[in-house]
């Protein structure tokens, strides 16, 4: 098992440069599928275990993937046959229900695992199976899959609600109505920038979807899509942490490539706390910190403050003076990182979903353990601010969402080491 071995206290500083945003190429890889002629070559794609996993899955279906460089991925999808999914591989990441919504529009059934819960919450994907319902897909739910199925039929497009503002399901949908037959009108639609993202590459790929980024989506079904060239946007999570890495050891990074407009809820968040926050459009920069006042932060869907970066936001309030508060509303279990951080002597206090934090002087080196990815990099960040040593075990949550995150931040004066 590989650890993190962190010598906290050293001060970030220099530039860090944002790779694409993982949750935005991994439904666009899901998405690739829906191309019958053509090829894509996607740029900018992280180097994660979790666009490894997409790419087994849609591999597994039919599509040829391929590394054309360290950062482009080429996808040829003509050859798509399979309309099942391989369990193996969906479980390994909850992801993978997104081949759902384009293997239906392009196959008329498709079958895939039950993604299940994990360590932030249960996570159910009603929504997306109400959508498919909603698109005329006749769906069978046993034995830990979802089967779907239009019978031969064409899907048709309709008007649908989400009761949630579900991001997956948002995508899923939209993903299956591009072959609709008719209009599709998607309302109570998720707005974040990696919806943007996937609608663009749908659109480039033939599809006709107006409307992403605003709560109702207009989706015109097309007959055929086709494969087509694509740069995912920059991770707005990775380049949140970089900068609460920077704030928390008072120092002075710019996170090149960062969208300061995809980071509005976090950067507002640092400023409040007195972190000297400088925007350019090629990046952000980070000076001073950890900041002077406690802060009130509550997980919204987007534009509200993320809830992928309620837990590095709280590893920097554990040494913030005075009392902050938590609210994560948007998944019921996202606390785990909690008992870590008290470990390194935070004061925090759970009341249902609320967290209590008590800033101490300084947090203090400790053996702890990530329990999902933004735990992961909470801990990190907490180790760098931390006096003495950390070690962070559980390195394969960080590894979906950060490649190399130890090489990065070694780059910017982190004493921080892989051991295997
Ligand atoms: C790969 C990816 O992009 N993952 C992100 C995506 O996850 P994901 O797409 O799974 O998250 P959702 O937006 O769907 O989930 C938001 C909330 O809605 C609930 N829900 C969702 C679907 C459904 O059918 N029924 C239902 O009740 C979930 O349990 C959760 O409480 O958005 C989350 C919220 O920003 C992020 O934390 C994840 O990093
Ligand atoms: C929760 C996350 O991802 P996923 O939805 O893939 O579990 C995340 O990126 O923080």
């Amino acid at each position: 098992m590989s650890k993190f071995l962190i010598r906290g206290g050293n001060r970030l500083s220099g530039s860090v440069k944002v790779e694409g945003a993982k949750n935005a190429v991994l439904p666009i890889l899901a998405a690739s599928i829906l191309a019958s002629e053509g090829t894509s070559l996607i740029e900018d794609v992280p180097w994660l275990t979790d666009v490894e996993t997409i790419s087994e899955v849609i591999s597994a279906l039919g599509a040829e993937v391929r590394r054309e460089s360290s950062s482009t991925l080429f996808v040829d999808s003509r050859n798509v046959n399979q309309w099942v999914a391989q369990e193996s591989l969906v479980r390994k990441m909850r992801a993978s229900f997104l081949v759902m919504g384009p293997l239906l529009a392009r196959m008329g059934q498709a079958r895939v695992s039950l993604p299940g819960g994990c360590a932030i919450g249960a996570r159910p994907v009603d929504q997306h199976i109400k959508g498919f319902q909603s698109l005329g897909a006749a769906v069978e739910i046993g034995r830990g899959h979802v089967e779907v199925r239009t019978n031969g039929k064409r899907l048709k497009g309709n008007r649908i609600y989400l009761d949630i503002q579900s991001v997956g399901a948002t995508q899923n949908i939209m993903m299956a109505a591009c072959l609709a037959e008719g209009r599709t009108v998607l309302e109570n639609a998720a707005k974040e920038p990696e919806i943007v993202d996937l609608a663009n590459y749908l659109n480039a790929m033939g599809a006709n979807v107006r409307g992403a980024g605003t709560d109702v989506i207009r989706i015109e079904g097309v007959d055929r899509m086709h494969g087509a060239n694509h740069t995912v946007i920059p991770d707005r999570i990775q380049a949140g942490t970089f900068l609460l890495a920077a704030a928390m050891t008072g120092g002075d990074v710019y996170v090149e490539g960062a969208i300061s407009d995809h980071l509005k809820p976090i950067l507002a968040k640092m400023k409040e706390a007195g972190v000297e926050i400088l925007e350019d459009i090629n990046g952000v920069r980070a000076r001073g910190g950890p900041g002077s006042k406690p802060l009130d932060v509550k997980t919204l869907p987007y534009p509200g403050f993320p809830t992928d970066m309620q837990a590095q936001m709280m590893a920097l309030l554990t040494v913030l003076p005075g009392n902050s508060l938590v609210t994560e509303s948007v998944f019921e279990n996202r606390y785990m990182h909690v008992g870590e951080l008290q470990r390194m002597g935070a004061d925090i206090k759970i009341e249902g979903r609320t967290a209590l934090i008590t800033g101490v002087p300084y947090l203090s080196g400790a053996g702890v353990t990530a329990s999902d990815l933004r735990a992961g990099a909470a801990l990190v960040i907490a180790g760098l601010g931390a006096q003495g040593e950390t070690e962070v075990q559980g390195l394969h949550h960080i590894d979906r969402g950060y490649s190399r995150l130890e090489e990065k931040l070694r780059l910017i004066g982190a004493d921080i080491e892989r051991i295997d």
